[in-house]
């Protein structure tokens, strides 16, 4: 796979007034690759993309689309396509008829313009679909139908805001994996945006958590979920239980920690913590084992009480509360494998759960 940069962003900052909306972001994407920008409504996702197609201008920073510097070049200039939400298709008009529209306006014509159609409706697996009405299409072949009418431009870059916001749940998840598959064939270089946690982690090569106007960590998905850098990233992606707590002792990587609600635990870290300070500890649902067996070491082990079931399929877990507590902590919550292990599992339940001292992170405590 070629090693070239389709996009550089440095350094770019966005204001508003005296809010600002996009603080100092730096990115590459190497071509070919699907690169999401994953962060809360209100963090500057769309901000961002909109100087990157040009419809707004930076406060400072700069873009670079394939080498070359984007500063005063009009939208309709740039490299780029950007796919919104609303895919807005003309509903008088054919497949063939939309995806021709930007063609005809850069001044292609006939026999060109036929053949860019049918060879780009057959790259997004819709051929022969030219004759069809909008009104004909399922909602996800209108998706595909959008991102053809962008891609028969070959734009350097396909920038998408959001664009499986509108569907229901159903069809999301199903396009989540068609995209993916729809961008591996014909190998454009997509800026995604959204605040889908899972349609980020499933999509995409590198994945940018964005709060604030920041970027937190820009990494693999799969590392994004198992390390994640900052407490933000650690409670946004993917499910967490968080402890407040103070760091009572260390020896070499592992610390022991005395959480907020009276438990003593042990993680391993490569932060240097000392005696006395504030930590935050992130624990994922699976990483806590129902009745651990007794022969495995270096769990931290403690006993809850079952609070209730939330049946999910494969994604089910129980809620519990430390049996030792007031009662008025926040309840943790606990993978429940459907492994019929653990059908027994019921309300008021006293368990024992245990967790690997090296499957807890560790933040300081204030920098949440
Ligand atoms: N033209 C503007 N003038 C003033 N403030 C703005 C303007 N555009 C955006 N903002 C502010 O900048 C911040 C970032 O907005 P932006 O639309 O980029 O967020 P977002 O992450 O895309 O959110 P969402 O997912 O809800 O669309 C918001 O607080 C917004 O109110």
């Amino acid at each position: 796979m070629s090693r070239k940069i389709d996009l550089q962003v440095h350094e770019l900052v966005k204001r508003f007034d005296a809010f600002t909306a996009v603080d100092r972001v730096s990115f590459d994407v190497h071509q070919g690759k699907f690169f999401s920008i994953l962060g809360p409504s209100g963090c500057g996702k769309t901000t961002l993309l909109r100087m990157i197609s040009g419809f707004i201008e930076p406060t400072a920073g700069t873009i670079a689309i394939r080498g070359r510097d984007m500063l005063g070049i009009p939208p309709n200039k740039r490299p780029v396509n950007l796919i919104f939400q609303h895919l807005a298709l003309f509903p008088m008009m054919n497949v063939a008829e939309n995806i021709a529209f930007g063609l005809r306006r850069r001044g292609e014509r006939g026999a060109v313009i036929t053949q860019k159609v049918e060879s780009i409706l057959e790259r997004v697996g819709l051929p022969g679909y030219g004759d069809k009405q909008v009104h004909q299409l399922s909602g996800g072949q209108r998706q595909r139908v959008a991102i053809a009418r962008s891609l028969v431009l070959e734009p350097a870059v396909l920038l998408l805001d959001e664009p499986l916001g509108a569907l229901d749940l159903k069809l999301r998840e199903q396009m989540k994996v068609e995209l993916k598959t729809l961008q591996a064939q014909v190998g454009t270089t997509f800026i995604y945006i959204t605040h889908d946690q899972s349609e980020a982690l499933i999509m995409s090569d590198f994945v940018a958590v964005m709060n604030k106007g920041r970027f937190e960590q820009m990494d693999k998905p799969q590392n994004l979920y198992a390390k994640p850098a900052t407490p933000f990233v650690a409670s946004f992606v993917g499910d967490n239980n968080a402890w407040d707590g103070m760091v009572t002792g260390r020896e070499n990587d592992r610390v022991t920690v005395q959480t907020q609600n009276g438990n003593t635990c042990h993680i391993r870290t490569d932060q240097k913590f000392a005696p006395g300070d504030k930590v935050r500890v992130f624990l994922r649902p699976e990483a806590m084992l129902i009745e651990p067996d007794a022969s495995i070491p270096s769990l931290n082990r403690f006993q809850v009480v079952v609070r209730s079931i939330l049946f999910n399929g494969a994604n089910s877990s129980i809620l519990v509360h430390p049996r030792e507590g007031t009662g008025q902590e926040k309840e943790l919550i606990v993978a429940l494998p459907q492994n019929r292990q653990y059908d027994h599992v019921k309300k008021g339940d006293v368990l024992e759960i245990g967790w690997d001292e090296k499957s807890g992170i560790c933040f300081a405590g204030d920098a949440s």
